[in-house]
């Protein structure tokens, strides 16, 4: 009989990683355009104030405040109108005492100019003159010179993961490329004799390969580049030599199956060889997911995830992921959200294991409640139809049916 191995609670099982790899991150200056979900490597402030200029937010007239105190629709305040604000240009000239001048959404107030009356609060009397019939005060639909951002004003720290509002706060700004870490090429290889392409139809005890491509894109949300190195069958020679032409090529070693600990399970051996120290860890106490391989080969992450899809997806989250990150220098929390929600069912868990259940959301009477999607570790879409996954501590014999849980969203 093999003997199964020794497990360890994930964070320790994650330091233990963390504490065989060099803190270092490698950078790169790149597009802003093309930085969405890589992690800074730069403190950014502004160069420049936001906006650069004072804008109007409504269409209507720029005026000075004071010269529509006490405006109502029976008593109106009588301007005339001495030009407009040509949108993306300046007004040439100066707004007076009883004087307003054109302006639309985004407009430059033209000086002289504190606040803007809206078109719908006025009444043309001819094409040179208006009553206000509201009044307005200083700084009303406008926005001042740096309301948004200001000059000097810190953006992001270094470790900070570049969101889709990001690229757009930095382009305002004319920060078109960003030093940002280098992206991780994290290679994937697929094992079992079982497992075929896809593409092709299974024959008889075949299945399709799940995991490169869900591990695929994990990594791809992480801010590393999955290369997808194919199925290995299962001997040894072939997953040694697969993976170590796979590390060459890459920062990072996923293998996918053979995590266990039958005389079919090659991976731990695998990593043993590719460079030391080899495996660091061969057993986490996660369910699913128990049995998982951390290890370092000379200086590069290997990871064997346990076959099961869904088991392999759970791992991946709690180790992959962060490893990326932390090899990015990225000082976020992951940019997924997290939202808390009412148990739908009990659930019974076992101190001293940490485990994972993927939970559908629902809304009942504006309460929002997290259900459960039971079933074995094999069957992918238990978290094809899922939109989240909970987890019980390491320390809890269970959950509560209508006990408030944080749902980590997928
Ligand atoms: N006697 C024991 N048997 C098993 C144990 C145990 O403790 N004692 N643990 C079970 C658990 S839990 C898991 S998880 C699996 C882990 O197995 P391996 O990592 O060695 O992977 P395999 O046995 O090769 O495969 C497991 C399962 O996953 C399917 N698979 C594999 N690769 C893929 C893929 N790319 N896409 C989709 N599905 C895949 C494979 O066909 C198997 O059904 O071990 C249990 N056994
Ligand atoms: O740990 Mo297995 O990963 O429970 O299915």
């Amino acid at each position: 009989m093999p003997e199964m191995f020794k497990v360890l609670p994930p964070g320790e099982a994650l330091k233990a990683l963390f504490d065989h790899l060099d803190p270092e991150v490698r950078s790169q200056d790149l597009e802003t355009a093309e930085a969405l979900d890589r992690t800074l490597c730069e403190k950014l402030t502004a160069p420049s104030s936001l906006p650069s200029f004072p804008r109007s937010t409504m269409d209507g007239y720029a005026v000075r405040a004071e010269d529509t105190f006490g405006a109502t629709e029976s008593l109106p305040a009588y301007l005339s109108v001495i030009g407009e604000v040509p949108m993306g240009r300046i007004f040439e000239g100066v707004v007076g005492p009883a004087q307003a001048v054109v302006v639309y959404t985004g407009g430059m107030i033209p000086p002289g100019a504190d606040a803007v009356v809206m078109v719908e609060r006025t009444q043309k009397l001819d094409e040179a003159n208006i009553e206000v019939l509201r009044a307005v005060a200083p700084g009303e639909n406008m926005i001042q010179v740096g309301e948004d951002v200001k000059e000097g004003e810190s953006l992001f720290d270094a470790g900070h993961i570049l969101r889709p509002q990001d690229l757009g706060g930095l382009m305002a700004l004319g920060i078109t490329r960003v030093r940002v870490a280098a992206a991780l090429r994290a290679a994937i290889l697929s094992t079992g004799d079982e497992v075929v392409s896809p593409e092709q139809i299974p024959g008889p005890g075949q299945i399709r390969d799940v995991n490169s491509y869900a591990i695929a894109g994990l990594i791809a949300r992480s801010g590393g580049i999955p290369l997808l190195k194919g199925i290995i069958k299962d001997t040894y020679e072939s997953l040694l030599s697969a993976a170590r032409s796979a590390l060459n090529a890459s920062d990072l070693l996923v293998i996918s199956a053979g995590s266990s600990v039958s005389t079919r399970d090659l991976t731990a051996d695998v990593i043993n060889a590719l460079g030391k120290p080899g495996v660091l860890v061969h057993g986490v106490a996660v369910r699913p997911g128990k049995p998982t391989i951390l290890g370092v080969c000379n200086g590069k992450p290997a990871i064997g995830l346990p076959g099961n899809p869904v088991s392999a997806m759970v791992v991946a989250g709690l180790f992959l992921t962060p490893l990326l990150r932390r090899m990015q220098g990225a000082k976020d929390p992951p940019a997924r959200g997290r939202i808390t929600a009412r148990l739908t069912h009990n659930i019974s868990s076992v101190p001293g294991r940490e485990d994972y259940i993927q939970v559908r959301l629902e809304e009942r009477e504006g309460d929002l409640w997290a259900e459960p999607v039971f079933g074995k570790s094999n069957l992918i879409y238990t978290l094809v139809k899922a939109e989240g996954m909970i987890c019980v501590p390491l320390d809890s014999n269970g959950l509560h049916k209508g006990e408030l849980v944080a749902v980590e969203l997928f």
